[in-house]
């Protein structure tokens, strides 16, 4: 059982409401100058990644109530219940066990009385063996050629992980190419399909559910594509494998359950990468890589159980997190990789995060009377930077920001990299700092400005400051620090919601929309006018149809 506690009705809720008075007039900078002792007090380090939370709006006695705080609502009981596969999913009465798909320990978990670790191993293998016989060669496409392209058709959680790491990784890539298809808009299929060849193209069909329209509308597109080149339906064996939970619809579907790589219930959607929905990476970047990022996460799994609090990486992220959301009342956590390979990170972490964290019934059915999960966005650094930072510096709302940056570069291209890791530490110090008035009249005076001119020009030119950042650098990106990094955000995301008191494995907020989809399609195949909707979707599909 998953605690049950309203936190803003603990004491160090109470005390923190009250301390937020005194910090947020407090300056970083000023923060800085009083302690030199700031970045090694605030700063923690798991194997090659170093996590710098001090160029935040803390001071020691916010760490201190802020920990407090995750005591009370009881963090340590709520872990041991994921970690021991207790039904934690409630609304959907399943445990949450991605972190057993990576347990590299072996240990037994229980489901049921039942150890899940066996069923693990035994997919690893069959993954293990597919990957190998498609990099290798020695699997046949229909007409005895080798595999050259991979295309894994999939949405949400069974895209969003495969395509940001088979990117993060690519400079471990080998010869496959690989194409994930997602969008239900025929334009993603049918330019994917464009280039490649019937004979040597493997596709996945990915879908936990094997339900997901989406999906199986491009799985039928892709079947029909594979037929109308020239395959049979008996060659379809060769060149089709799912990725699911549901046996049955693999079967019906008529792809070979020897082809199929399952997993189970208890893996969410989101959290899914590491499971047979990985087969992706392990296609693009070979089975001992995707093993080594099963072995990362699995470190950074060990690191949240164990490690004290105040030294938790993923625990330190969401502490401070909620301290921006519920007292400073930020609204969103921007995640700024300075790394162009993780240039979808953030992109899969807007699922990660807002598809967890984007509840507003706590854990008793009632709505909450606080803010729950932050909007996730970011683009890579330091093409950010030239888009939207002008906001993040000088506008009105608080954006806490995340960035990222590896210390060595796989592209090591002359100074590019250092002009990069130049920007990263710049951005972080110009939030802090800003530029006084007094900064901007001198810097305007030696550029030979008038005073009229200065008085005109300088409020534009004046930064604030005190725009909080956490700095997270890591040696390299390698499989093993990315699967840290990977787990290090999904323990963050518990943590928070453990703390709001809200179920952050289910999803049902995004049924309606596929509801509603379903009902309307069916009107949508005539040319008849529509009048069962409000007047603005009647006017809409009436003039969609009058146009198309
Ligand atoms: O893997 P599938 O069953 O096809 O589901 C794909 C996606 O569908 C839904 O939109 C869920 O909200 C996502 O969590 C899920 O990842």
């Amino acid at each position: 059982m998953l605690p049950n506690i309203d936190f803003t009705t603990t004491q160090s809720y109470k005390y923190l409401a009250d301390h937020y008075i005194d910090v947020v007039s407090e300056s970083l900078k000023g923060l800085f100058d009083s302690d030199n002792e700031r970045f090694a007090k605030f700063s923690v380090q798991f194997e090659d990644i170093l996590l710098d939370y001090s160029k935040n709006r803390v001071t020691d006695q916010t760490i201190a109530l802020l920990l407090q705080l995750a005591k009370e609502c009881r963090l340590n009981d709520a872990i041991h219940a994921m970690f021991s596969g207790e039904v934690i999913n409630a609304t959907e009465g399943r445990p949450v066990l991605h972190v057993a798909l990576r347990n590299r320990s072996n240990t037994p978990i229980l489901v049921d009385g039942k150890d899940v670790m066996p069923d693990v191993n035994k997919v690893l293998q069959h993954m293990k063996e597919f990957s190998e016989a498609i990099i290798s060669g020695s699997w046949k496409g229909y007409t005895g050629k080798p595999i050259t392209d991979v295309v894994n058709i999939g949405i949400g959680g069974s895209d969003l992980g495969p395509v940001m790491v088979t990117e993060a990784l690519k400079s471990y890539k080998n010869h496959l190419n690989l194409h994930f298809v997602s969008n239900v808009d025929g334009t993603h299929i049918a330019e994917t399909l464009k280039g490649l060849n019937a004979e040597t193209t493997l596709f996945l069909i990915a879908s936990k559910t094997f339900t997901t329209q989406e999906t199986m509308a491009n799985a039928h597109s892709a079947r029909d594509w594979f037929i109308k080149s020239g395959g049979k339906d008996e060659d379809v064996a060769k060149h089709f494998a799912a990725l699911s939970t549901n046996a049955d619809g693999v079967g019906k579907f008529g792809i070979d359950t020897k082809n199929m790589f399952e997993f189970w219930d208890w893996v969410g959607g989101r959290y899914s990468l590491w499971s047979a929905i990985g087969l992706s990476i392990a296609l693009s970047i070979g089975f001992e890589n995707f093993t080594e990022l099963l072995a990362g996460a699995h470190a950074m799994d060990n690191h949240f159980k164990t490690a004290e609090p105040e030294q938790n990486l993923p625990t330190i992220l969401a502490l401070v997190g909620i301290w921006y959301n519920n007292f400073f009342e930020a609204e969103t956590n921007a995640i700024l990789p300075y790394d162009q390979y993780m240039h979808r990170f953030a992109a899969y972490f807007q699922q990660g995060d807002m598809e967890s964290n984007g509840k507003h019934v706590d854990r008793n059915g009632n709505h909450v009377e606080y803010s729950t999960g932050p909007i996730i966005w970011g683009e890579p650094g330091t093409n950010g930077q030239h888009a939207f930072y002008q906001l993040i510096h000088q506008g009105t709302k608080l954006i806490p920001c995340d960035f990222i940056a590896p210390a060595q570069s796989h592209n090591p291209l002359g100074e590019h990299h250092t002009m990069l890791l130049s920007n990263f530490f710049a951005q972080t110090e110009a939030l802090m700092n800003g530029k006084s008035h007094e900064e901007v009249v001198a810097e305007l005076k030696a550029a030979g400005k008038s005073p009229e001119e200065i008085e005109k020009l300088a409020p534009f030119k004046e930064f604030e400051g005190n725009r909080p950042t956490n700095s997270i650098l890591v040696k390299k990106i390698t499989p093993h620090s990315l699967g840290s990094l990977i787990a290090m955000y999904e323990h963050k995301i518990f943590v928070q919601g453990i703390i709001w008191n809200i179920y952050s494995f289910d999803q049902w907020g995004v049924e309606l929309g596929k509801q509603l989809a379903g009902k309307i399609l069916p009107e949508l195949r005539n040319n008849d006018e529509i009048k069962s909707h409000d007047s603005s979707t009647n006017g809409l599909i009436n003039k969609y149809k009058a146009w198309r």
